[in-house]
């Protein structure tokens, strides 16, 4: 069934995403892995480096980390799979062969499903390899640095059967998968920073007839340029085929995307194909696993996004939280990155973020505030969310006092955007104070930070420090009450509540 046409032919599109595993140490030695920060050269040892004589040994978090992305996608996890090199030379690639899994992936036959795409896309196989390291080439003074950082962090290769019919469908299914990595915590998934790389193969063919021969535009770092690489290929595709009248198949080449130019550019063809000389690595041995232990990763899973969407409209939708207020705090921590600095934008997502100040408040008004004035406000200003922007508690204490109404929402948002703009550790009662935003009732309020019992004592004193005014008032001479009151201000550097303090000596003197 076709779902697509472009001038009557069917396009088909298979993916090969590599992930970049969220582990602190490479996939086969103890060695930390990078942050985007680090100097060059500051994060590998000496089994990164390939020294002869130093051998590989398996880190249990990125196995578990693979597992999870496996049980993710629904996949078969194969008990036994191995390890296997595949040889290229290249200067980042320092033992001259990349360890993966191509004889025998750890997890095959999966499924991904969107309700964007019509059908199940059926998810071929994961398998677990290294990184390589980073080649930096100078154009100017004809050199090439190598950095080591990255060589042999794990990496995930998830491949799909040509399922996608539409560039569409291919980039629904990339950020999905983002979404989908990050709320199970395998992967940042941050395309800008290379944590997730597509290979992208396309063919086009009529429909019923067999499938035309592939095309793979390697290493493509944005979603935008996907879209931008398919499009070109099907034109570019389409063109042979009419030009030729079928006579002339698509070459099957490796292509790039050319990022100035807008087009896929030719790397190499089919016959000009690396031998890989792919060979078991006969310094690692079969992986076993075992359905204990596929079971525990699988008690230890974080919910899935569809999960925790269900939750929150099965919690939230009752109290006038809208599905598609959900979608929007659910969107955020979809595309949450790590900064260009490499400093981790830790912190709450949006969704943990809203439900910790929605606790014990009202959801609706929580969600509105969040989604139309803070998110709005961030926005205007240009800043991505983080919750340490306006940690939860003082989040909490705002919505407290345009609830209790000590505050009006206007000046709540004047009060915001100082709080985003000039972060400080001030209160924020104190800073509405300072910043005289606070309505007149809750004025009073804070002028008398001296609690009920304090002003009794206050006024106790009074009575004793003030005998003969106490005698007149008692007497009915309403008019020392000034004098009385004068001292009491005195002595409570003027911050007493006037009318409760009158209130209080007449509830002590009877009167
Ligand atoms: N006719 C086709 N049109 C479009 N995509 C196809 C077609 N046939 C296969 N594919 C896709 O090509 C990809 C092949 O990836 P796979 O990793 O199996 O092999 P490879 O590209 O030869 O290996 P390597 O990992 O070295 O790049 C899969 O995503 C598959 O769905
Ligand atoms: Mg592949
Ligand atoms: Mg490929």
């Amino acid at each position: 069934m076709s779902r697509w046409l472009v001038d009557g032919w069917q396009v088909v599109i298979g993916l090969e995403t590599h992930v970049q595993i969220k582990s602190s140490r490479k996939l086969f030695s103890r060695s930390s892995t990078s942050l985007l920060n680090d100097l060059p050269n500051t994060r590998f040892n000496t089994f990164d480096a390939a020294f002869p004589g130093t051998l590989p040994r398996l880190n249990r978090k990125c196995l578990d980390l693979a597992l999870r992305a496996a049980l993710a996608l629904d996949c078969t996890v194969n008990k036994r799979s191995s390890f296997d090199r595949k040889h290229y030379f290249y200067p980042d690639q320092p033992a001259g062969y990349q360890v993966t899994q191509h004889y025998s992936p750890f997890a095959v036959n999966g499924r991904f499903v969107s309700p964007k795409i019509g059908v199940p896309i059926r998810i071929k196989q994961i398998q677990l390899e290294q990184d390589t390291a980073k080649s930096i080439t100078n154009s100017r003074t004809r050199s090439s640095l190598i950095d080591l950082n990255r060589a042999g962090t794990g990496l995930l290769e998830i491949v799909t059967e040509p399922d996608f019919r539409s560039p569409e469908e291919a980039a629904d299914y990339v950020r999905s998968l983002q979404e989908l990595l990050r709320a199970v915590g395998v992967s940042d998934g941050n395309m800008e920073a290379g944590s997730l790389r597509c290979d992208v193969n396309v063919s086009i063919n009529r429909p019923g007839e067999p499938l035309g021969t592939r095309c793979e535009v390697k290493n493509i770092n944005s979603v935008k340029f996907m879209v931008a690489a398919i499009e070109y290929e099907i034109q570019r595709q389409k063109n042979i085929l009419e030009t030729f009248h079928s006579e002339h198949k698509v070459p099957q080449e490796t292509r790039r995307f050319d990022v100035d130019s807008w087009r896929t550019v030719k790397m190499r063809s089919k016959e000009d194909a690396p031998d890989y000389r792919y060979m078991p690595d006969p310094n690692l041995g079969v992986l076993i696993l075992s359905e204990g232990h596929i079971e525990s990763v699988r008690r230890e899973m974080p919910p899935l996004p569809e999960a925790t969407r269900a939750r929150l409209i099965q919690t939230y939708s009752s109290s006038g939280v809208t599905e598609n207020n959900i979608d929007v705090l659910m969107n955020l921590d979809a595309i949450k990155e790590i900064p260009y600095d490499g400093v981790s934008n830790s912190g709450l997502g949006a969704v943990a973020y809203f439900e910790r100040c929605a606790e014990g408040r009202d959801s609706k008004f929580v969600m509105n505030w969040i989604i139309q004035d803070f998110l709005g406000r961030l926005s205007a200003l240009g800043k991505p969310f983080s919750s340490a922007h306006i940690p939860v508690g003082k989040m909490g204490e705002l919505l407290d006092l345009i609830a209790e109404k000590q505050m009006t929402r206007s000046s709540a948002k004047l009060l915001l955007q100082q709080m985003l703009t000039a972060p400080s550790d001030v209160p924020v009662k104190l800073l509405a104070k300072q910043m005289d935003l606070l309505s007149p009732v809750a004025k009073q309020a804070t002028i008398s930070p001296t609690s009920d019992d304090t002003l009794r004592d206050i006024c106790i004193r009074c009575i004793d420090a003030l005998p003969a005014e106490i005698a007149a008032l008692r007497a009915g001479n309403e008019k020392v009450m000034n004098r009385v009151i004068g001292w009491i201000m005195r002595h409570t550097k003027g911050k007493a509540d006037i009318n409760r303090a009158k209130e209080i000596l007449k509830e002590l003197l009877q009167l």
